[in-house]
C-alpha cells in the first residue's frame, strides 16, 4: 500500500536527487570541500538547528495527542542534546566563537526556509508544520546511509556523516514519518494537498542550503 509520506516523497524526488548529486555532498564525501564552506555551512546550520528545536515545541502545543506531543518535545530536547552537542565539538574544532556566531548575518536561505516553517504553522495547520519538518530528518538521513558505505578521508566530515547514520536517528526518521502519516488522516484531501506543499518547499530549501553554502551567499546584491 502507498502511503502519504510515499506519496509526498515522490513528489519531491527529483528535488532530492539533486541534494545527493550537489557538489557540497560530493565534495564533503571526497574530502574536498573548502573548510571555509564547510564552517559558512555550520554557522547558518546553527541557527537553522535552534529555530527547528523551538518548533518542535510550538508544534507540540498545538497537538492534541499525547504521545505526539511527547515525541515532538523529546525531538526538541534530543535536538540539544545529540545534534547541537555534537556541533560544539566541531565548533571548537574550526575556533568558531559565539562572538562569530552572534555576529554572523543569517543567510536570505537560512532565513527563508525557517520562515517557510514557520509559516506552515501560524499561518497554516500543525499538520503542516509537521509535513515541513520531515524533509530534514528524512533526507539527511538518506544521505548519511549513502556516504556512510564510502566514508570521507576527511575526519570531521565523516563525523557530520556518521551523525545521520546512527540507529536512534533512524528510528526517530521513521517515527517522523509516521507521525506525518497520522497526520494526513487528521485533514482532509485540500489539507493533504497543503502538507504535500510543505514538504517540496522543504525539499526545495534543503537543496538550496548547500548552495547557499558553496556561494556563501549574502543579502548584497553582488557576492
Ligand atoms: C538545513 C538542515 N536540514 C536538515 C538537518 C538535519 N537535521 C536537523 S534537525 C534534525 C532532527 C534530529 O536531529 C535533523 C536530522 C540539518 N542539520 N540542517
Amino acid at each position: 500500500m502507498t502511503t502519504f509520506t510515499d506519496q509526498i516523497h515522490q513528489s519531491a524526488a527529483p528535488l532530492w536527487q539533486k541534494s545527493f548529486e550537489h557538489p557540497f555532498i560530493h565534495e564533503l564525501q571526497a574530502g574536498t570541500l573548502p573548510a571555509d564552506v564547510f564552517r559558512y555551512y555550520l554557522i547558518q546550520d546553527r541557527y537553522y538547528l535552534s529555530e527547528f528545536g523551538k518548533l518542535h515545541e510550538l508544534i507540540a502545543q498545538q497537538v492534541d495527542n499525547a504521545q505526539d506531543k511527547a515525541f515532538l518535545l523529546a525531538g526538541a530536547q534530543g535536538l540539544k542534546d545529540g545534534e547541537i552537542a555534537v556541533r560544539e565539538g566541531f565548533f571548537e574544532q574550526l575556533g568558531i566563537t559565539d562572538d562569530e556566531l552572534a555576529s554572523t548575518p543569517i543567510a536570505p536561505t537560512a532565513y527563508n526556509y525557517v520562515n517557510h516553517m514557520y509559516a506552515e504553522l501560524y499561518r497554516g495547520t500543525p499538520q503542516q508544520a509537521i509535513a515541513g519538518l520531515l524533509p530534514c530528518y528524512w533526507l539527511y538521513n538518506q544521505i548519511g546511509q549513502q556516504l556512510v558505505a564510502q566514508g570521507s578521508p576527511d575526519q570531521l566530515y565523516q563525523r557530520w556523516i556518521e551523525t545521520y547514520d546512527s540507529d536512534d536517528y533512524t528510528q526517530s526518521v521513521d517515527q517522523m514519518i509516521a507521525l506525518t502519516n497520522e497526520a494526513a488522516t487528521q485533514v482532509d484531501a485540500a489539507g493533504r494537498d497543503k502538507m504535500q506543499t510543505a514538504f517540496v518547499r522543504s525539499s526545495a530549501y534543503e537543496l538550496a542550503f548547500w548552495q547557499m553554502a558553496m556561494d556563501k551567499q549574502n543579502w548584497r546584491a553582488t557576492a
